[in-house]
Order: C-alpha cells, then structure tokens, then sequence
C-alpha cells in the first residue's frame, strides 16, 4: 500500500519502519515546514494516510485528508472535542476515518478487563482513582487512554458520571492523576480503595512498537471501507 505520514515524530518514524517491514511504501513524511508536499499528492497516489501529530493540528489534518478522499487512520490524542465533526465530516464526504486513543493491542484488552472489573466493583464501596505517568514532552494530559478508561468506567459505575483531572475532584467523578517523568512510553494504573484493601490493574508500555503495529495494521484494514471505525471494529473477533 501507498501510505502517506502526517506528523514524523516518534510516532511517523516508528510506524514508518514497522510499515516498511511489512512490503508497504511511504509517499509521504508531512510535518511542520513540507505540507506543499501534500499538496501536490493526488487522490490516487494515497491508499491510506497514518495521521500521528500535536493536538492542535490533527483537526485540520484529518479534515483535509477526508477532503481529498484519501482513508484516515489518526492517533493524536487532545482534539477530541472536535471528533464529532469530523465524525460528520466522513460521513457527509462518504470518507473513511479511522481512530484510536491507543493502538495497542494489550492496552485494547485492558480496555475491556477495565470494565469487567468495573461491573465487579460497582456498588461495592470501593474509591475508584486512576494515575497515568507518561515522557516530558507529552502536551495532554490526562492521555487519551486515560480518559477512554474513565469513560469505560463511568460507563458501568452508578455513583459516576464524570472524570476530573487531578487536583480537582467530586463524588460523582474518577480523578486523573497525570505524572510526567522521563522517556515513560505510557502506564496507566486503575485501583480502587476501601478501608481495608487495595484492588490495582495497570498496563506499562515497554517502548511504541504496539502503539506502531496497531496502526499500521488498521492502516491495512480501512482502505475500502466507508464510515467511521475504531479498535472494537478490528478486534470484534476477540470475544468478551
Ligand atoms: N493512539 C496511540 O496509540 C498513540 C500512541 C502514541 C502517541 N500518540 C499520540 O500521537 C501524537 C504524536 O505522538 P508522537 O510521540 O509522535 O509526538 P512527536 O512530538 O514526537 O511527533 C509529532 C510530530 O507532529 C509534527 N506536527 C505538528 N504539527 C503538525 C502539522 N500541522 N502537520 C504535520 N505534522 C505536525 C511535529 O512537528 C512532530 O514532529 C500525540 O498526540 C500522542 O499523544 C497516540
Ligand atoms: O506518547 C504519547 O503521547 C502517548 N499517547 C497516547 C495517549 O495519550 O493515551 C497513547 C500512549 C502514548
């Protein structure tokens, strides 16, 4: 496949390789300073365009590759406000958009671990918190897997309808502790806390190939399909 990178960063770059082992071109490196090289791409030279940059800029990035019919697979976390427009964006252009807070397969299954524990502890007593420690140069907080894992949680606990980044909190809220320290790839730790026990489950990524691999494998699964899509649409084969 023909595969376009917006944003090469630490992602683009990780994602080009993994892409290139596995027999696909790259058409592309888009970021700060070359767009004029997008620019001149037609709707033909683009199978699939991996959309990995700043907060700021993926509203306009995806909007742009739907505009010009290109499929879109993104993983920049901090814009989802917008994601509903660009949700409608596809669907008015008959484009295909792809999203993902976390392409990572282990996290994807701690995803629903997250909420099979959170259908256990709902009315239990249990505190719930969450902490996620993440590098120095991450510009959101809390992650974009945090706030997937709150939602899974509030999802299925009575007593909360919100999260709250940390210091701030309520009794209807999970608060997020977000750390940054070093080059952390990404941990996320969930508890809950009563007067006489602890329950934890947390996810430590060792290093980006996961976040990488998930992406280019949705990068392989989206071209021909119309729509909006996310990870429960590529693994809908991993049964509860
Ligand atoms: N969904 C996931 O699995 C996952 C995994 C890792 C990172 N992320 C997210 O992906 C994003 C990128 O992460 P990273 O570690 O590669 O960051 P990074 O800072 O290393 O790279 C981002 C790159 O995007 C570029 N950029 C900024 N504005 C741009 C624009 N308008 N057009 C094109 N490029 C632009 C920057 O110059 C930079 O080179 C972040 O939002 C991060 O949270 C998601
Ligand atoms: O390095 C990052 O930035 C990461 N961002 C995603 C998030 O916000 O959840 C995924 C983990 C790594």
């Amino acid at each position: 496949m023909n595969i376009l990178l917006l944003g090469y960063g630490k992602m683009g770059k990780t994602i080009e390789r993994i892409a290139m082992e596995r027999g696909h071109q790259i058409v592309g490196r888009i970021d700060l300073g070359n767009r004029d090289e997008m620019e001149a791409l037609g709707a033909q030279d683009v199978d699939v365009a991996i959309e990995f940059s700043a907060p700021e800029a993926a509203y306009l990035n995806i909007t742009y590759c739907i505009k010009k019919g290109w499929p879109v697979v993104s993983g920049t976390t901090g814009w989802l406000d917008h994601k509903a427009e660009i949700e409608d964006l596809c669907k008015t252009n008959g484009g295909s958009f792809f999203y993902a807070s976390n392409y990572s397969i282990g996290v994807n299954l701690f995803f629903r671990l997250n909420k099979q524990l959170a259908r256990l502890m709902n009315g239990q007593g249990y505190k719930a918190s969450m902490t996620e420690i993440h590098h120095i140069h991450k510009l959101d907080a809390p992650s974009g897997t945090a706030i997937t894992l709150a939602e899974g949680l509030v999802a299925e606990t009575d007593h909360l309808s919100q999260w709250k980044l940390a210091p701030e909190q309520s009794d209807d809220a999970i608060t997020i502790l977000s750390e940054r320290e070093g080059e952390v790839p990404g941990t996320h730790i969930v508890k809950y806390t009563s007067e006489v026990d602890t329950i934890e489950i947390a996810h430590t990524a060792h290093n980006r190939e996961g976040f990488a691999l998930g992406a280019v494998v949705s990068a392989e699964w989206l071209p021909g399909k119309k729509g909006v899509f996310g990870m429960e649409d590529l693994l809908s084969h991993l049964d509860d």
